[in-house]
């Protein structure tokens, strides 16, 4: 040891040498032949060079653009793809435990001081107007465990709450609920154990033993006691034809958020177990796990209108020449791959414009066909939603429109993109076919959506109350003539099986934007009607005078 020890000189070196002088604290020096060839393994660095060009000084700055574009982007979508559906296993978090311990006194064991443990967290749901897409939800999502009690009589903290943020437009289903207790009954069953043994194994779950001291057969009867009149020791979930699943429409913002699940409560600390026979309860009980249950949250676009058309129909260049909406245009089938939406303002004028707010967004590919186009001079701007023409007009109606992958036949089958297209359409006010104008018999077309919106939900096909006939540019007229009619004919037919009025048919070309304003009022006033409609149906509060005129009968009954 005493070899150790530092000598005296060195020491006093040390504590009076301070500051940037002081030899100790300085970087080691490296022998100059390291530092030499360290230096001379590392070619040269090239000096910076700016090229002055402005066609290269061009494409720097417009690199820089499409770099923070693209980071914006995938801000804006947090990384995720979009996602419609999900399973998600949600349980509020455990309750701590009790603790048992007992006051220190000089004496010895004191009075019993325990605390209980904390509540678990529970699960919250709340919406934000900023995500579209369930791509941000945990598939799992418990609340915090709660902390355990501690001696003299601290309780236990409680678990941290969890928020779940869905879109507007989520709907959320209770599909399986199973509580701890039920989950430990078939565990035990397949086990075979019996009455006695299924006791020991519940009073090792419930019950916390005092590190030092054991407990005697009468500290545990009486605690299971206890737990039995406080209703903890069997904690049944109520089965779904007890209580009913839980179902959530969520079509409008939750200022609140709403509780999902609640947390377990926590366990009880040894002061609960003391009674005139028992002074020093050497037990307390652990917290409660709440049941686990799972939902499926499906997301359902809140559009006022839907566009349904096969693949490559126009569908996406119909929103863009209607909302403004860059939704992404390209000549292949399933260039969408999710539903987009866009919102048109129909003025008192009859003319109408895209909302200003709407967010222009350049596509990847879009750029790409651009360039390409570009390069060979056959370069075209798509079309852009007009802007209103006079600003001091009023807004007639205002109605927000939703761009949807293709439909293929047996769509309903989950044929394609299937389901994950005919959700978001769902819940639309009114639908509109798009067909592609340049196909033989785009009559054939409309069959086959009829019937898919058919198979999917009897009667979704009756809020179609328009038949866009696209693509009709560059064709000769007694051709679309002829289309047209037999559209008629189609939809007649398809009406009269059904018993509805046969939707309109227009003849449009989202690519150069002609008879859209016809369209776009049409569809506005088939969304006007809708909503005419729910607000009739909604249940109006009775008028004050009413309700006063019946009251001295209703108290004449009384007496
Ligand atoms: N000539 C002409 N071409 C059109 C018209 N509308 C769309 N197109 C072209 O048709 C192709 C498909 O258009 P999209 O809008 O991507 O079609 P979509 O129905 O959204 O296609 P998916 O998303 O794949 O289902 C593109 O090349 C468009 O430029 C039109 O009115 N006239
Ligand atoms: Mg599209």
């Amino acid at each position: 040891m005493a070899a150790l020890a530092p000598c005296r000189a060195c020491l006093r070196s040390v504590t009076f040498v301070t500051g940037a002088s002081a030899p100790l604290l300085r970087p080691p020096r490296l022998p100059a032949q390291i530092i030499t060839r360290a230096a001379s393994s590392k070619p040269d660095p090239e000096p910076y060079h700016i090229n002055e060009e402005e066609d290269e000084f061009d494409d720097v700055v417009g690199e820089i653009k499409r770099r923070r574009k693209r980071m914006a982007d995938k801000r804006n979508r947090q990384g995720g793809d979009f996602v419609d559906f999900l399973k998600v296993y949600i349980r509020g978090g455990k309750g701590g435990s009790g603790t048992a311990a007992f006051m220190p006194t000089k004496k010895g064991t004191g009075p019993p001081s325990g605390g209980n443990g904390g509540p678990g967290g529970n699960v919250y749901i709340k919406t934000s107007p900023h995500i579209s897409s369930l791509s941000t939800v945990s598939k799992r999502s418990v609340g915090g465990q709660g902390g355990n009690g501690a001696g003299n009589l601290r309780h236990g903290s409680r678990g941290d709450d969890v928020t779940i943020v869905v879109p507007i437009g989520t709907v959320i289903r209770e599909v399986h609920r199973e509580g701890e207790a039920e989950k430990n009954w078939a565990d035990e069953n397949a086990m075979g154990l019996d009455r006695e043994e299924r006791r020991e194994r519940a009073r090792e779950r419930w019950l916390v033993k005092h590190p030092n001291f054991e407990a005697s057969p009468r500290d545990i009867r009486e605690a299971e006691a206890v737990l039995k009149e406080g209703g903890r020791w069997t904690q049944r979930t109520p089965s779904f034809e007890d209580e009913p699943a839980l179902e959530l429409d969520i079509a409008e913002p939750i200022d609140q958020p709403l509780l999902l699940a609640r947390g377990g409560g926590g366990g009880l600390g040894n002061t609960h177990f003391v009674s005139p026979s028992t002074r020093h309860p050497r037990l307390a009980s652990r917290g409660v796990i709440p049941p686990s249950r799972t939902f499926e949250f499906e997301l359902k676009l809140l559009a006022d209108v839907g566009l349904v058309g096969l693949p490559n129909a126009g569908k996406s260049t119909l929103l863009r020449a209607m909302t403004g909406r860059r939704a992404e245009v390209a000549d292949y089938a399933f260039t969408t791959l999710h539903p987009q939406i866009g919102v048109v303002r129909v003025l008192n004028d009859g003319t109408w414009a895209a909302e200003q707010d709407t967010p222009i967004e350049e596509t990847e590919l879009e750029r790409m066909l651009d360039a390409e186009a570009r390069m060979k001079g056959e370069y075209q701007p798509l079309p852009r939603a007009p802007r209103a023409r006079d600003r001091r007009c009023q807004e007639r109606i205002r109605f927000t429109v939703s761009d949807n992958p293709g439909l293929l036949a047996r769509a309903s089958e989950n044929v394609g993109l299937g389901h994950s297209f005919l959700r978001s359409i769902e819940r639309s006010l009114a639908l509109s076919y798009v067909l592609d104008g340049r196909r033989a018999e785009p009559a054939d077309d409309l069959r086959v959506l009829h019937k898919e919106l058919e198979a999917y939900k009897p009667g979704l096909a009756a809020r179609a109350r328009i038949i866009a006939l696209n693509k009709t540019d560059g064709q000769e007229d007694d051709v679309v003539a002829e289309k047209v009619e037999s559209l008629k004919r189609a939809a007649g037919e398809i009406a009269q099986a059904h018993g509805t009025a046969p939707p309109v048919v227009l003849v449009v070309s989202a690519k150069f934007g002609t008879g859209m304003d016809k369209l776009v009022n049409l569809l506005a006033d088939a969304v006007g009607t809708a909503r005419q409609r729910i607000e009739d149906a909604r249940p109006k509060p009775r008028a004050v005078e009413e309700v006063k005129d019946e009251e001295p009968e209703q108290e004449a009954d009384l007496f």
